[in-house]
């Protein structure tokens, strides 16, 4: 279903679906990922730059300045955004992205009534991992793997508190606010 080689080609027309059909956009979650793969130029172009293409796209539909009605974004990243992922050193650049550009877009594009937000589980029990997971028994800080149902859970919170620029970190422990406010330049 997907065109995997390029996420951006699905996501224009899916854009343009959208409008045609209800006419605004109100909500976009950036959620789609991929896990470490030899190809980084791919990785980056799935986890980042269609996270970033994606933002701009729905918030150039959002504006209320330009006619729109404003909106949220809720940008996926991970606890590999947040912290050093030696196992996957290039899947954590992605998501380390994806973290600078939520907490950055967000606070730049309220004046335009959008407003960006980005949620960072730690392990989860899905698809992401298949083949994988024998890797986890040997990782020292991970007690265990989180369900999905947590992970929504997590969402649900950032959703309904809705503070923009906000960063809240899902572990299997519970979530946890990573940046909720203005940090240094
Ligand atoms: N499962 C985990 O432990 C964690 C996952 N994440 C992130 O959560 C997000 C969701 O991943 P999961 O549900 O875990 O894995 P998943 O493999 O079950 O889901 C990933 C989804 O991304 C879609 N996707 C991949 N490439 C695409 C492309 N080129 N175009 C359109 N869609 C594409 C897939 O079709 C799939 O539905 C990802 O961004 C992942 O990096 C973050 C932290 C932990
Ligand atoms: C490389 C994909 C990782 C996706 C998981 C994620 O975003 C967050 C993980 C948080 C903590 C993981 C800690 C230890 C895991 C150790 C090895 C995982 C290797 C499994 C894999 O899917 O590559």
């Amino acid at each position: 279903m997907f065109p995997s080689h390029d996420p951006t080609l699905f996501l224009s027309g899916a854009f343009q679906s959208v409008i045609k059909i209800y006419g605004h956009y109100d909500l976009l979650v950036n959620n789609a990922g991929i896990g470490s793969t030899p190809d980084y130029e791919h990785l980056l172009r799935i986890n980042l730059s269609a996270v970033i293409e994606g933002t701009l796209s729905a918030m150039s539909h959002m504006r209320k300045d330009k006619g729109g009605r404003g909106g949220l974004i809720v940008n996926i990243a991970s606890t590999t955004g947040l912290a050093p992922a030696p196992f996957a050193p290039v899947y954590a650049a992605s998501k380390h992205g994806v973290v600078g550009f939520s907490r950055s877009f967000g606070p730049a594009v309220e004046p335009l009534g959008v407003k960006v937000l980005c949620l960072c589980p730690s392990f989860a029990n899905t698809e992401i991992h298949l083949g994988r997971l024998k890797y986890v028994e040997k990782w020292e800080t991970i007690d265990r793997i989180m369900e999905v149902s947590e992970v929504a859970s997590a969402f649900a919170k950032l959703v309904d508190e809705e503070v923009n620029g906000s960063v809240l970190g899902v572990y299997h422990d519970g979530a946890e606010y990573q940046f909720r406010r203005k940090a240094r330049l």
